[in-house]
């Protein structure tokens, strides 16, 4: 599969194929989807994740809808509403149900057209998007080649295709530019470890895996010269939202004056908030930091506070950078 997400179905057989994200980086699997139902299930456990892919998956589950029922609106707007209610940190995602329930009464074919644009639309999106951060990051870090730290996955797995912060990195590597990348494993769900590892070593990139807590240290050690990280939802005034552990890394880059640059398409800013503090954090299950690898690492009946985002102020940002525009924040390393 060339894309992440893509539309999979056949007359009468409505699909949508995804890599199995929870599956990597042990194994390749593409799961084929065929109900909204069983779409919710792979975006809440994870199987499909990261901020445009679930823009698109949000599109395509409104398409699947439409098909599986075709002369009940009612029935399809009721799981759109249940598809975009699955993870209510990613703007994305509702962003992604909305653009095509817009198409509905125009019927099915009419929605999955409007979803194949929403995907068509990330991977150029992405490409513009990071190529704009890599030539910022270019300007800003006179160091060559350059060494970047990133947190979670922002690659092709988090995306349709292409990525957004990890995209700033296959930009950097196609133009000699990179020497390594250090790599936030992300707990506790790993998404540095497993899925940013896999696609680096995939295409050949230098680099290393490091717990969340030694991110400071390597800056501090001065083994950073940006920092990229991608985005889940960003306020009006520049606050953004994205996996835990990403305010830590911005307080580190801001106090060693490092660059801390956001990328992310313009979809998932959302200026309807003022700010970051009116951004839902998803809260995930507790067994997710009390147990590892299927066993528990804590005493029966522990707590956990286990919220899967976390909102750096803007004022830690250097750039958010889109498809479109940079916006340069007060952030370190300008
Ligand atoms: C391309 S940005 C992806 C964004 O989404 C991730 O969260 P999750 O793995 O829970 O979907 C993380 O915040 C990434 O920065």
């Amino acid at each position: 599969m060339r894309r992440t997400i893509d539309w999979d179905g056949g007359p009468g057989d409505p699909a949508i194929a995804t890599v199995d994200q929870c599956a990597l980086p042990h194994e390749h699997r593409v799961l084929r989807l065929r109900t909204v139902d069983e779409l919710i299930d792979a975006i809440k456990r994870l199987a499909i994740r990261g901020a445009p892919a679930l823009g698109a998956a949000g599109a395509l589950g409104v398409a699947l809808s439409a098909y599986r029922h075709p002369a009940d609106e009612a029935a399809v707007r009721d799981e759109a509403a249940r598809l975009a209610a699955a993870r209510p940190t990613a703007v994305n995602l509702g962003w992604g149900v909305e653009r095509a329930l817009k198409r509905l009464p125009e019927g099915p074919d009419a929605v999955l057209a409007e979803a194949l644009a929403v995907l068509e639309e990330d991977e150029r999106a992405n490409r513009k998007a990071s190529r704009r951060a890599a030539d910022l990051i270019l300007q800003l870090c006179p160091r060559r080649p350059l060494r970047l730290l990133t947190h979670c996955n922002t690659g092709r797995l988090a995306t349709v295709a292409w990525g957004t912060a990890l995209g700033v990195v296959w930009h950097l590597a196609a133009d000699g530019q990179l020497e390594y990348v250090l790599a936030d494993e992300t707990r506790p769900l790993l998404q540095g470890a497993r899925l940013t590892a896999w696609e680096l070593a995939e295409a050949g990139i230098p680099y290393r895996v490091l717990v969340d807590s030694a991110a400071p240290a390597a800056l501090a050690q001065g083994l950073v010269d940006a920092v990229v990280v991608g985005a889940d939802r960003i306020a009006a005034n520049g606050d953004v939202a994205n996996k835990i552990g990403t305010y830590a890394v911005a307080l580190a880059a801001a106090r060693h004056r490092v660059p801390f640059v956001v990328v992310a398409p313009e979809s998932t800013l959302d200026l309807s908030i003022p700010d970051g503090s009116r951004i839902t954090i998803e809260e995930r299950p507790v067994e997710e930091v009390t147990r590892f690898a299927g066993q528990p690492v804590t005493p029966p009946g522990a707590g956990a506070f286990n919220p899967a985002f976390d909102v750096t102020p803007a004022d830690l940002v250097t750039a958010i950078v889109t498809e479109d525009r940079v916006f340069h924040g007060p952030g370190a390393g300008q």
